[in-house]
């Protein structure tokens, strides 16, 4: 099955669309597995298993792991994921971006080591730097387009001269994302919950293809202006919260609280759906 199958078919059964970042940091971790690195998959798993019904995919950052020597949890995490909810997708944010030998790697990392069904990339590096990761047939690529931080202003927002039309670096990537890039559809766009009318401006350059919008939750992104924006009924958005999920509560009801507050998220974005 192709990651935009499987990003269909858990929007449908679990009629979502949440994505649950899992970025575990383990100082944040309730008492019992405090500081203890050792503990990540056991904490992220308690997400996964208190809110696996309720999402549309699964976000893990890499960083999160790589820092804390914890990439074999990170293994074991997907392989936990495709055990217990075998039909919802994992997106691995890594945001790689290199030359064309080196992509070949990260590809490699990325989709055979981690198993994931689709990874975020910076387009920065151009096309070459993209193609080895569009090998992998049926696997996705998120492109960073418009970001969810402030600076992502400071590049992304400006315009291009030289480009017919003198679009705005968000919006070159976007069309490119859409038109010649996109070989073999495997291609969508990262844009934030934080700018509700860049993410309109991206459906619009981009009608069909898939968005990932990372913001809400701690970043305060509007679930509901996000998905008046960027929602249409054939093209999906996957909208992720991490912080606000996984911390809900610092206490030994962790996992009820994050199910409670990816319930509450779920609802808030399906609503605004009208
Ligand atoms: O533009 C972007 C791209 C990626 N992210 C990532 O999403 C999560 C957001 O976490 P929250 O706790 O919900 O703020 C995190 O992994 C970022 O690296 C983003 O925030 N913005």
């Amino acid at each position: 099955m192709t990651f935009l199958e499987m990003l269909q078919g858990a929007q449908g059964r679990n009629r979502s669309m949440l994505c649950v970042g899992l970025d575990p940091e383990p100082t944040r971790f309730p008492a019992q597995l405090k500081g203890d690195a050792q503990r990540i998959f056991d904490f992220c798993a308690r997400i996964v298993d208190a809110t696996g019904d309720l999402a549309i995919a699964f976000k893990p950052q890499i960083a999160y792991f790589a820092a804390h020597r914890a990439e074999l949890q990170l293994e074991q995490l997907v392989r936990h994921i495709r055990s217990s909810f075998p039909h919802v997708p994992v997106i691995l944010d890594a945001k790689r971006g290199d030359i064309g030998s080196t992509a070949e790697q990260y590809a490699k990392e990325a989709f055979e080591r981690y198993d994931a069904d689709a990874v975020t990339l910076s387009p920065f590096m151009g096309f070459d730097s993209v193609q080895p990761y569009l090998k992998y047939s049926g696997k996705g690529a998120f492109l960073l387009c418009r970001t969810s931080n402030p600076g992502g202003d400071d590049l992304q927002s400006q315009r291009l001269a030289s480009v017919p039309g003198q679009p705005l670096l968000y919006e070159h990537i976007a069309q490119l994302a859409q038109g010649p890039w996109n070989l073999n559809g495997q291609l969508g766009l990262v844009v934030g919950a934080t700018y509700p009318a860049e993410i309109e401006r991206v459906r619009t350059l981009a009608p069909t293809l898939p968005l990932l919008i990372p913001g809400v939750g701690a970043q305060g992104g509007d679930a509901a202006a996000t998905v008046k924006a960027g929602w249409r009924p054939d093209a999906p958005i996957v909208v992720n919260s991490s912080r606000a999920i996984l911390y809900a509560s610092s206490g030994a009801d962790f996992a009820d609280a994050a199910r409670r507050e990816a319930l509450r998220t779920r609802d808030l974005l399906e609503a605004a759906k009208g």
